[in-house]
């Protein structure tokens, strides 16, 4: 079997092409950083750390190949060979990938070939799968929608695995360094054809529960470790979390958005709690160097309507819960700074032109006066 992976990148490397390559399949990255395509292609193999207690292992990935996704003649014949299709490229860049797989569709489709496949978008999304496709379908003439509904999966998932930014390292550029934890969960009920046998993913047919659990309790607690953390002056998340007052107010996020998430899908109380303290763990852990800045990337994105901090937030409204901790960090976030990322830039400049209320309007998409009203008085007192 083959697989064609978009993304070469920190969850690509060191998490999805690597869970495929040891099951047997043949992966093939597909990435527009031209360095990393050249070393995958010339190496064919590359390196993955694993680093915790008691753990340094370094365990090699082969049976792989590379391809620049700009490369649109050698990628496009690529689709009607491969039996799935996975990213980890970023939310945004799902939208930009889609005329690219709807050209590799129509490809697959001409050449009459009615093997299903499969598409798994492995980011930090809700329904990520679900998105791609709409986009995806934009770019199908009406014509090949029905066979493409019949023929292609396009299946859910949640993906967790904190994985770090490389370390420039000249010996052995390619290699990842990841934490031995890692879950991915697919929606068993989105596939065509037989589910491939993947060690590593697992199959559930209540999704949402696993999407919603890890988005609302790792990325919101993440998020506000960089966003507390950077505000504190830290640049590194171990370092932030392990700053007691920091780590209390991650943890009372977590247990609102707990709240929110205990209520919504029947978790048990206890097996969440604990959940949560494994989490708090992980963000300890001294073997990753993991920047605040990688974690609050992209602002605006984590400050949307349906995202880490807001619907939580919202969560807490529908069920009438508590959640002075969550309106915190929504406001903690406001005040991330970062020069080198474009929506830190651009939330700044919309803070500074417009006031706090107008941001939380325009950005998260909040409309509950009161609500807005409560988290600007907090980002004024934090100011
Ligand atoms: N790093 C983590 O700890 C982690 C864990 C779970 C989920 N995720 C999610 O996984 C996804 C990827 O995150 P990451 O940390 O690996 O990011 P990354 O920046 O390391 O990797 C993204 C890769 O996508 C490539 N890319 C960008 N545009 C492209 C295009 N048009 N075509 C092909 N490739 C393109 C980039 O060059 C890069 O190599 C994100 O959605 C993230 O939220 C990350
Ligand atoms: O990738 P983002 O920007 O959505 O979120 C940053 C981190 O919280 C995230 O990458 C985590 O490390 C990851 O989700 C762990 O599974």
């Amino acid at each position: 079997m083959q697989a064609l992976h978009f993304g070469a990148g920190n969850i690509g490397r060191g998490f999805i092409g690597k869970l495929l390559a040891d099951s047997g399949i043949k992966v093939i990255f597909a990435d527009v950083n031209e360095k990393i395509i050249d070393l995958l292609r010339s190496q064919g193999s590359y390196r993955v750390k694993i680093v915790g207690d008691n753990l340094d292992l370094v365990e090699e990935v082969n049976n792989i190949s590379a391809i620049n996704s700009k490369d649109i003649d050698g990628l496009i014949p690529l689709f009607t060979q491969v039996d799935l299709i996975t990213t980890a490229v970023g939310p945004n860049v799902l939208k930009i990938i889609a005329p690219t797989l709807a050209q590799g569709i129509l490809a697959r489709l001409a050449q009459g070939n009615t093997r299903p496949l499969n598409i798994i978008a492995c980011e930090n999304m809700v329904r990520g799968t679900s998105f791609l496709k709409e986009q995806v379908f934009a770019h199908l003439p009406q014509e090949a929608r029905a066979s493409a509904e019949r023929l292609i999966g396009f299946v859910d998932s949640a993906v967790d695995r904190i994985v770090p930014p490389v370390q420039a390292d000249e010996a052995d550029p390619l290699l990842v360094t990841v934490e031995a934890f890692s879950e991915w969960i697919v929606d068993q009920t989105q596939f065509k054809g037989e589910i491939p046998t993947i060690k590593g993913m697992e199959k559930t047919d209540n999704l949402m529960a696993f999407v919603e659990r890890k988005l609302f309790t790792l990325n919101t607690g993440h998020a506000v470790t960089a966003y507390y953390g950077k505000l504190k002056g830290y640049r590194f998340v171990r370092e932030s979390i392990e700053d007691p007052e920091v780590k209390a107010f991650v943890k009372a996020v977590m247990q609102e958005s707990g709240a929110v998430l205990i209520k919504r899908y029947a978790f048990d109380p206890q097996a969440h709690s604990a959940y949560i303290e494994k989490i708090l763990q992980r963000f300890a852990n001294p073997y990753l160097t993991d920047e605040v800045d990688r974690v609050g990337r992209e602002p605006l994105r984590k400050l949307s309507y349906n995202d880490r901090l807001i619907k939580p937030l919202r969560g807490t409204l529908e069920y009438g819960l508590a959640h002075q901790n969550l309106m915190r960090a929504v406001a903690t976030a406001l005040h991330y700074r970062n020069e080198q990322d474009p929506q830190a830039q651009e939330l700044q400049h919309y803070l500074c032109a417009k006031g706090v209320r107008a941001t939380l309007q325009k950005y998260c998409e909040l409309q509950e006066e009161g609500l807005i009203e409560e988290i600007a008085a907090i980002y004024h007192e934090i100011k």
